[in-house]
């Protein structure tokens, strides 16, 4: 594969340092064996995740000193807005200070208790905001996005059926919208294809239930459907969002992923109505409808990486990039979700480690060993981040992953090649990895700052 080179010359570095292996032994079990509580400084190459990760661009940078911090009609906030018509195409924009920000205003207004509220599987803060709003989450994607070896191109397909079967148990009037995320995260960063999008839009309608996507990676989702649908082959990457949205009613958007910034969100809508709700409800929850909980400069650079995120040879290096690493890896044997995804490369936990059962962690056994190996950060995204349900009892998901998530715009080739190596030179000795258990489990999002011991 000829790589694509870096759309982008590099103008100011950031210094990483190599740790020792001791150094590494002792900052992960002072982690509690739970990569989100390592130090920033006793990590080398992170990839914890793609969310605030990402790297501004000058003109960014620029932006950021024209922030109007007027508390009131700051003229970043109509950037902003201007950027969301344009780009997105929905009408209306609140800020939020990030994606759950979005979620929440987006669950109080639109949810009332007992509801359903179906989407292309779950992610952890989206379910979590539905549910503390009353709603029972249902999962609709098609089965495939279930099975990581399944090379199906558009893996993050909500599965018409399921759908219509909801609406047949529960009622359409109990069902507000139906989340429908692009890209799907916990899929492995699978994409949902344009003529999926269409027929769940018009089933939706049909039924007078609206459409809210979850934006957050959707460049990344418009890049696939660039390459691998029939009929888009060639058209311009904003234009295949735009049609997109055009089947959606409004969205929620973690600006710290697509939009290029390192805080930032919010919720687009078409609907007035809603929007004056969610007037109502941003100043309780972060700040005035026209800055949300952020400052002008952020809304600015905001506004700016929205109108960058939609140029080809950017998306194109990035998701390329992340492709480069799954080749990798895949070449090497190393067992991993396919197809590649948008954001990382997701590894197989249980096959890497077939003899750790789910009970014993294994997604977070082996990125615990992988941080100790090689001081590479990555993310558990299999039992423990899938928490317990209303009983009290695991969810044992079918897919045990671990995420290596590539920020964007900040490694490079040669990172992703020792990222590669240090991964295959663990899969070479995975036979001697043992699970762990959990000593502290707090009550909600357990993942973030669960501790574990080595059995
Ligand atoms: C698909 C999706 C996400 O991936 C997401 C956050 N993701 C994180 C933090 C991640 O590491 O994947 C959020 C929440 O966004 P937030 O982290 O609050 O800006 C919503 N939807």
């Amino acid at each position: 594969r000829k790589l694509i080179a870096e759309p982008f010359k590099i103008k100011v570095v950031e210094p990483i340092t190599m740790t020792s292996r001791s150094q590494r032994e002792h900052a992960m079990e002072a982690a509690g064996y739970n990569t989100f509580l390592l130090n920033s400084r006793d990590v080398y190459i992170d990839l914890l995740t793609d969310s605030g990760t990402s790297a501004m661009s000058d003109n960014q940078w620029a932006g950021m000193m024209l922030g109007d911090e007027a508390y009131a009609g700051s003229a970043n906030f109509h950037h902003l807005e201007t950027a969301v018509r344009e780009i997105y195409g929905f009408n209306y924009v609140v800020p939020t200070h990030q994606g759950r920000g979005a979620e929440n205003i987006l669950s109080r207004i639109a949810i009332k208790p007992g509801d359903w509220v179906p989407g292309n599987m779950y992610f952890t803060t989206t379910r979590a905001h539905q549910e503390l709003a009353g709603a029972n989450f249902a999962d609709v994607i098609i089965d495939e996005a279930h099975d990581p070896q399944a090379a199906h191109p558009f893996k993050g397909n909500v599965d018409l059926n399921k759908f219509q079967e909801l609406i047949d148990r529960v009622g359409a009037g109990k069902i507000p919208y139906i989340c429908v995320a692009v890209t799907v995260n916990l899929a492995g960063g699978q994409p949902v294809s344009m003529e999926n999008l269409r027929e769940v839009s018009a089933m939706a309608r049909n039924h007078g239930i609206k459409v809210m996507f979850d934006a957050t990676r959707c460049v990344e989702n418009a890049y696939f459907i660039r390459e691998r649908e029939d009929g888009y082959q060639n058209k311009p990457i904003a234009e295949i969002l735009k049609e997109m949205f055009s089947y959606g009613d409004g969205a929620t958007m973690s600006g710290k992923k697509d939009c290029l910034v390192n805080i930032g969100g919010f919720l687009a809508l078409n609907d007035a109505e809603l929007y004056q709700k969610a007037t109502q409800l941003v100043v309780l929850f972060e700040g005035m409808p026209s800055y949300g909980g952020l400052a002008g400069r952020d809304m600015e650079a905001m506004a700016r990486g929205i109108y960058e995120s939609v140029d080809y040879y950017y998306i194109q290096h990035r998701i390329e990039q992340v492709r480069y690493l799954g080749g990798e890896l895949a070449k090497a044997g190393v067992p991993i979700v396919e197809p590649v995804g948008g954001h990382a490369v997701f590894l197989d936990a249980r096959q890497f480690l077939p003899h750790i059962p789910q009970e014993q962690f294994p997604a977070q056994t082996l990125a615990a060993q992988l941080y100790i190996e090689s001081g590479v950060r990555s993310m558990e995204r299999g039992i423990v981040s899938a928490g317990r349900d209303k009983n009290g009892k695991h969810y044992l998901p079918k897919l045990e992953l671990v995420r290596l998530t590539i920020p964007r715009r900040v490694y490079t080739y040669a990172h992703m090649d020792v990222v590669a190596e240090a991964v295959i030179a663990l899969f070479e000795q995975r036979h001697l990895i043992k699970g762990l258990e959990m000593v502290y489990e707090p009550p909600v999002l357990r993942f973030f700052t669960a501790r574990f011991r080595p059995l």
